[in-house]
């Protein structure tokens, strides 16, 4: 049992934006706006990595969240995780699954458990990522006591991420933010994977 399940669900309730206002650090910029697996860059850069399920449950999806391929009040499933660079917290990631999408080769989407959902879809030939949009979240935001939670710094502003990923023309819908400290902030040299 996560020590964190407590605080599921964190839910994202931001001000989405789509494009990456000018004054943001191009470093932060770049992993803000990279369309390849989050999963697999993070791994490139630590020598461990690790999953933490904050929770699973089915819900409607709302307002804020629906978009053109998820309508408010259709049912999904909500999955709340943290990924860990060699132990430090670096994303929490919000994902909604309709029950719809949930089908047939993508049924496995419902049970993945420790395994992260991009070394699944991001295998899938038929994978296409639409558009990103970001938005700033502050410390007064939702995740102010995961942060707490964690251990991590007040202070700054933290980014994030949200975007339609379609599996054979099925809608996933996949929010991530870069907690404070994370390796998204440090302008420092990388692997590139
Ligand atoms: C979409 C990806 O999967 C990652 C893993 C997630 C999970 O297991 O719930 C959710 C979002 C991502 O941070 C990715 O690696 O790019």
């Amino acid at each position: 049992m996560s020590s964190l399940q407590h605080l599921f669900p964190i839910n994202l309730n931001a001000n989405w934006q789509d494009t990456v206002p000018e004054a943001v650090n191009t470093y932060v910029k770049d992993w803000l706006l990279d369309e390849s697996s989050l999963t697999a860059r993070l791994k490139a850069n630590a020598k461990t990595f690790r999953l933490e399920v904050l929770g699973q449950q089915i819900t409607y999806c709302d307002e804020h969240e629906a978009c053109v391929y998820v309508k408010a009040g259709d049912r999904v499933l909500v999955r709340e995780v943290i990924l860990y660079c060699d132990d430090q917290p670096q994303v929490f990631a919000r994902s909604l699954l309709p029950l719809t999408s949930l089908t047939g080769e993508q049924k496995v989407l419902a049970e993945l458990g420790e395994q992260p959902l991009g070394q699944v879809i991001f295998n899938s030939p038929t994978l296409k990522r639409k558009a990103l949009q970001v938005a700033k979240f502050s410390a007064t935001s939702k995740l102010s006591q995961l942060n707490d939670t964690l251990g991590l710094s007040k202070e700054m502003e933290f980014w994030g991420r949200r975007s339609t990923f379609l599996v054979n023309n099925k809608p996933f819908l996949v929010a991530e933010v870069f907690l404070p400290g994370a390796l998204a902030y440090q302008a420092k040299s990388e692997t590139t994977s």
